[in-house]
C-alpha cells in the first residue's frame, strides 16, 4: 500500500475538483471489494482499495488455535462444489478443503442436559417437515398473500400439531438451527415469503483448513490496499467521486465501488453527498441485517461425541441459548474445539456480558451435558459482531415485508457510485454472494468503459452536454 498517493486535504480544498487519481476507488477489502479490485486491476485500471481494518477479509477472520484455526466469521463455503466461484477460487489457490459437513450426524440432549432420544426427535422433525413446510409453501404460492413472520407460522404449527412437551422442545431446536441460526434473524422478524431467498445454495458445505482468511489474502495479493483507512465521507458528482477518510486524506476517482456492510449503511457512519436517493435509502432501512456470534472453546482433550457434527440441546423456547455446539474436530481432527452459535436477540444479550461470564455460562451447560469432570478450556474466544464498528452485525436477511427485489435496489448504481457486498447480491448472506457482487460491479465498469473515458451510461449528462443539446 502506498499512503503517499493520498492528496493532502489542504491541496484538495485549494482545488476542489482535483485531477482524478484513480479510475476506481473500492471502499472495503472484504470478499466483494477484493474481487472487484482484482478484476479491475487485472484489466489495467488504476485502482485503490480503502480498508478501515488493519487486515483484509472483512467478515472472514480466524482464530489461531493449537492444531489449526477456527473461523470467527464465515466458515462454510455453502454450495461448496465445482462451479461455485468461491470453491473454485479456493481450489485454484491450492487451499485445502475439508470433507463435507454432514448435518445428519447429531448428538441430542434434553433441556436438562440428559441424553435424548433420536427417535422422538425424528418424529418432531417429520411433523415439522410434513406440516410447517407445506403450510409455508402454500402461503408463498398464494398470489398477493400478505407476508408474515416465521414466528407466526411456527406458532400456528405448534397449536395444530400433536407434539409431546419434549417434542416441542425438539421442534424449537430444529426451528432454531434450520432457519433462525442460518438466517441470523429473530424468527419474529424473518419473512416467510422470502424464507427461501437467502443462502439458497445447494446443501453442500465445506470449510477451508486454516480458515477462510487465506482465500481473501490470496485474492488480495498485489492489490493496492490502504489498511487502517476509515472512510467517513463520499462525495459524488456527474463525473467525479471524492472519498474522505478519518485521517483527513482525500482520494478522487472516476468511480467508487462501495462495499460497506449493510449495517454501516444503516448507521450512517459514512456520509454520502448528495444523500443517496430515496429508493436506495428505503431499501437500506428496511432490509434485515442480523447477528450471529460464536463462543469458541478449545480443549486439550475431547470429552464429547467426536463423531457428531453438532451437539444439540433441546429447549422450551426458540432463543437458542447454548442449544447448538458445532464439533470442529469432526472436520478437522487436530482441532479439539466446540463452537457455540448464537443469533439475533440472544447473541445481542451475550454481547452485553463479559467474556468470562459467557464462557462460564457455556461451560456450565457443557458440564450439564457431559458431567462435572469436563476440563477447563485451554483457549476461548467470544465474537462481538454487533459491537464491531466495521461490521455492525453479521449479514443481511429478508425481514417481513421485504420484496425479493430489495437486493436489486441495494445494488443499483447511483451515478458514479457502484454498490457491492453480500446484501446487494442475488445470493445474500453468503461469501459467494459477496464474491459475485464484486464480479458484477467490476464487469459493470469494464462494460461501460466504452471509449476509454468510462463514460457512464447512468450518470446525468454534464452541464456542457445539456447546453449543447439545447442548442
Ligand atoms: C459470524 C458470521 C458467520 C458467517 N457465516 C457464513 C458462512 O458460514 N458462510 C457464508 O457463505 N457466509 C457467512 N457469513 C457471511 C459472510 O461472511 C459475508 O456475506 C461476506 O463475508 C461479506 O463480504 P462483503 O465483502 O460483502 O463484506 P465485508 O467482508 O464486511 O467487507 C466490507 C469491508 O468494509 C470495511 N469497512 C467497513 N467500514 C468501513 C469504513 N468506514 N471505511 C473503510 N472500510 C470500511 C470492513 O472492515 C470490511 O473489510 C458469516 C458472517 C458472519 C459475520
Amino acid at each position: 500500500a502506498d499512503g503517499a498517493r493520498a492528496v493532502p486535504a489542504a491541496e484538495v480544498e485549494a482545488a476542489p475538483v482535483a485531477e482524478e487519481q484513480y479510475d476506481v476507488i473500492i471502499v472495503g477489502a472484504g470478499m466483494a471489494g477484493i474481487v472487484a479490485a482484482r478484476m479491475l486491476t487485472d484489466a489495467g485500471l488504476r485502482v485503490t482499495v480503502l480498508e478501515a481494518r488493519e487486515r483484509v477479509g472483512g467478515r472472514l477472520v480466524a482464530l489461531q488455535v493449537p492444531g489449526g484455526a477456527i473461523d470467527q466469521g464465515a466458515m462454510w463455503i455453502h454450495g461448496g462444489e465445482a462451479g461455485n466461484a468461491v470453491y473454485d477460487a479456493a481450489v485454484e489457490a491450492n487451499l485445502t478443503l475439508s470433507p463435507r459437513q454432514n448435518y445428519g450426524s447429531l448428538t441430542l440432549f434434553d433441556a436438562q442436559g440428559a441424553r435424548s432420544s433420536p427417535a422422538s426427535y425424528l418424529r418432531a422433525y417429520t411433523q415439522l417437515n410434513s406440516r410447517l413446510i407445506p403450510q409455508m409453501a402454500a402461503l408463498r404460492a398464494t398470489p398477493g398473500a400478505p407476508d408474515t413472520s416465521l414466528a407466526a407460522e411456527y406458532s400456528a404449527f405448534l397449536d395444530s400439531a400433536t407434539l409431546s412437551p419434549q417434542q416441542v422442545d425438539q421442534a424449537n431446536v430444529i426451528m432454531h438451527t434450520r432457519w433462525q441460526a442460518l438466517l441470523n434473524g429473530n424468527i419474529t422478524r424473518l419473512s416467510v415469503l422470502r424464507l427461501n431467498d437467502a443462502k439458497v445454495l445447494p446443501a453442500v458445505d465445506v470449510m477451508l483448513e486454516g480458515g477462510m482468511p487465506a482465500l481473501a489474502d490470496e485474492l488480495a495479493q498485489g492489490l493496492d490496499v490502504l489498511l487502517d483507512t476509515v472512510v467517513t465521507g463520499i462525495e459524488h458528482s456527474a463525473d467525479l467521486v471524492v472519498v474522505r477518510t478519518e485521517g483527513g486524506e482525500t482520494f478522487t476517482a472516476k468511480h467508487a465501488v462501495v462495499t460497506l456492510p449493510l449495517g454501516l449503511l444503516k448507521s450512517g457512519a459514512v456520509a454520502f453527498t448528495p444523500a443517496l436517493p430515496e429508493e436506495k435509502a428505503a431499501a437500506i432501512d428496511s432490509m434485515g441485517y442480523g447477528l450471529l456470534d460464536k463462543a469458541i472453546f478449545v480443549f486439550n482433550t475431547s470429552f464429547w461425541d467426536t463423531g457428531s457434527d453438532f451437539l444439540l440441546r433441546e429447549m422450551p423456547d426458540w432463543s437458542g441459548r447454548w442449544s447448538v455446539f458445532l464439533n470442529y474436530q469432526k472436520l478437522f481432527p487436530s482441532v479439539k474445539a466446540l463452537v457455540a452459535i448464537h443469533v439475533a436477540d440472544t447473541a445481542l444479550a451475550l454481547e452485553g456480558m463479559s467474556d468470562d461470564e459467557v464462557v462460564d455460562e457455556g461451560m456450565a451447560v457443557l458440564r450439564q451435558m457431559y458431567g462435572p469432570d469436563v476440563p477447563e478450556p485451554i483457549q476461548t474466544s467470544v465474537t462481538r459482531w454487533a459491537a464491531d464498528p466495521f461490521s455492525a452485525g453479521s449479514y443481511s436477511y429478508f425481514a417481513v415485508g421485504n420484496p425479493r427485489n430489495m437486493t436489486r435496489a441495494l445494488a443499483a448504481p447511483v451515478g458514479r457510485l457502484l454498490f457491492a457486498g453480500e446484501a446487494t447480491s442475488d445470493k445474500p448472506a453468503s461469501v459467494l454472494g459477496a464474491y459475485l457482487s464484486g464480479v458484477r460491479e467490476a464487469e459493470r465498469i469494464l462494460t461501460l468503459r466504452g471509449d476509454g473515458n468510462y463514460s457512464y451510461g447512468l450518470a446525468p449528462p454534464s452541464v456542457e452536454a445539456a447546453l449543447q443539446a439545447a442548442g
